[in-house]
């Protein structure tokens, strides 16, 4: 049969006291630039460098990222947004008419307040491409006459993703913001005090306005802020910085709306009580905060590989997610997520069956348009629904991501800008193919390119999937194998576990053994993790 020497080995020893130990040392330039190691042949003669495949990719890359967009689909895992809170709506200046030609008693209603701007997380969106670039939230409505209140803005929500990560870039304030614009045009000292009562204050039209009564008005306002302790406030905001591991249960402030400005009444001289109110104040106008978002998608397991090992069809072996397969490399562009659910019986939920073979996607379909609706295929159908009585033991995520490259530290390829999307994988399976050269050799590849994007985060790799395996002759794998469980051997010495699986994922062949050690790890993990927790829970409350 295809898999005589499919086997199972598992490598032990303490990965954490001698994870510096584990480092690779195999310099990125061993690898010869020259060589076009996946597949794909450029078309017409001089086209295959090394350079000429990285820069293919990048190219494909961005073709594919701009027809997602023209679908209305794009995939964005970072993003910077700018947010600002609405505006107040400025107080009125208003009497009430009297018969006479004199002023009534002051009846200018306040404004409303900015509506203000707020963080939720929504468990149906898997990326930051509907986020808008620029958010504000509704303004405060103006005050009107006859002690009339301007309505409050309204509050916009922001909905992220699971696994973002937020930080502060920026914070203007409307005050610095002037300051820039002001000294840009070179105003003298009156010219900038009349702009700053024009940005405070809204006048009534009658009578003259002294500078008196602008003084006593701002002495108001300050006294106001004061006692409010808005100066205070607006030093002591925090800078934003938030990683959204859970979902967020109840909505997060994130900017807040601008005060709404004061009415005439306000601003009566309760020294000189006949004096009519003439200003109102405008309302505040809070700061522009920018802000950078990442996304870090969080899978349990992260598949990492070479282009065209695999990747994506053991992820639909696992979890029946339609992940594009494709006889060429770069076929993934983006990373993946489905969820593997393994049943008590030790089987997995997918809409995979035994005996069914994943084949290129485009193959895949012409069989299913043949098929559709055939005798088999609802037969099919109700096998699948008569399984659901069986209990599911455990639910854990995987993540298919595209091609690591060797040289992806030098920015090769895709460089390493996917790789932040498994630094919070519990586990990682490093995926290789067989029919290639030296999976040895692979390996180390691999691992020095996660060790060169961030120090220890080879160490999180539990697995080897050695995949492809109905495709080399005996003797060859036979070989090959040898030569790949003596690398990670000399990896158990320096304290690195990896369980070496061989399958053929396209068969569904080996595939149990990786479901069923993975189960057991990821469930070892959540026991782990949750007693951490527990007794961190205990400690606080000593
Ligand atoms: N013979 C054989 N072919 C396989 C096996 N697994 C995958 N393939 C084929 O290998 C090719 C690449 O498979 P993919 O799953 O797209 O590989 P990938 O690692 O996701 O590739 P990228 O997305 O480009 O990084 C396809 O033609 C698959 O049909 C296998 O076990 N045996
Ligand atoms: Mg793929």
């Amino acid at each position: 049969m295809l898999l005589r020497y499919l086997q199972v080995s598992r490598c032990g020893g303490n990965s954490a006291s001698v994870a510096l130990q584990c480092r690779r040392t195999i310099s990125s330039s061993s690898i010869p630039r020259n060589e076009v190691p996946f597949g794909l042949k450029p078309p017409g003669s001089g086209g295959d460098s090394f350079e000429w495949y990285s820069d293919e990719l990048k190219k494909r890359k961005r073709k594919a990222d701009y027809k997602r967009r023209q679908h209305g689909q794009s995939f964005l895992d970072h993003l910077v947004v700018t947010v600002r809170g609405g505006t107040g709506g400025a107080g009125a200046a208003a009497f009430v008419p009297m018969k006479s030609s004199s002023l009534g008693p002051p009846s200018g209603g306040n404004g409303g307040s900015g509506g203000d701007i707020y963080l939720v997380t929504s468990p149906h969106i898997t990326s930051l491409a509907s986020v808008a670039k620029r958010i504000r939230a509704g303004n405060g409505l103006n005050g009107q006459g006859s002690y009339k209140h301007g309505k409050r803005g309204t509050d916009t929500i922001i909905q992220v993703p699971i696994g973002t990560v937020i930080k502060e870039v920026s914070r203007e304030t409307e005050a610095q913001k002037l300051q820039r614009d002001e000294a840009a045009l070179d105003m003298d000292d009156e010219e900038r005090e009349r702009a700053k009562r024009a940005r405070i204050f809204i006048k009534h039209p009658t009578g003259e306005i002294t500078d008196d009564d602008y003084y006593q008005a701002e002495r108001l306002l300050a006294k106001e802020a004061r006692a409010m302790g808005l100066h205070e406030a607006a030093q002591a905001a925090q800078k934003i910085e938030m990683d959204i591991e859970k979902p967020i249960e109840k909505p997060i402030l994130i900017a807040a709306g601008g005060r709404g400005g004061l009415g005439n009444p306000h601003f009566m001289d309760t020294a000189n009580p006949q004096r009519p109110p003439r200003l109102a104040s405008r309302g505040s106008t809070p700061p522009t905060i920018t802000l950078a978002m990442e996304l870090k998608l969080i899978a349990d397991v992260g598949l990492v590989g070479f282009p065209n090992a695999g990747k994506s069809t053991i992820l639909r072996a696992l979890t029946g997610r339609r992940a594009e397969v494709a006889d060429y490399s770069f076929t993934t562009l983006n990373p993946q997520v489905g969820v593997v659910r393994v049943m008590d019986d030790g089987t997995w939920r997918s809409d995979i069956k035994e005996g069914d073979v994943i084949t290129e996607t485009w193959r895949e379909r012409e069989v299913e348009q043949q098929s559709r609706d055939s005798y088999e295929e609802v037969e099919r159908k109700k096998d699948r629904t008569s399984e659901e009585k069986t209990i599911e033991r455990i639910r854990f995520t995987m993540s298919d991501n595209p091609g690591l490259l060797p040289l992806a530290s030098e920015n090769y390829g895709l460089g390493h800008s996917f790789l932040r999307s498994i630094e919070r994988s519990v586990a990682l399976v490093y995926v290789l193919d067989m029919t290639r050269p030296s999976p040895a050799e692979d390996l180390a590849t691999l691992e020095h390119e996660l060790e060169v994007y961030k120090t220890g985060l080879a160490d999180k790799a539990m697995m080897v999937v050695l995949n492809k395996a109905d495709e080399v002759s005996e003797e060859t794998g036979r070989l090959r194998l040898a030569e790949l469980q003596n690398a990670i051997q000399d990896l158990q010495k320096k304290g690195q576990q990896l369980e070496l699986v061989t399958v053929s994922a396209k068969y569904g062949l080996g595939v149990n053994k990786v479901v069923a050690s993975l189960a057991d790890f990821i469930e070892a993990e959540r026991a782990k993790a949750k007693a951490a927790a527990a007794a961190e829970l205990a400690d606080e409350s000593l």
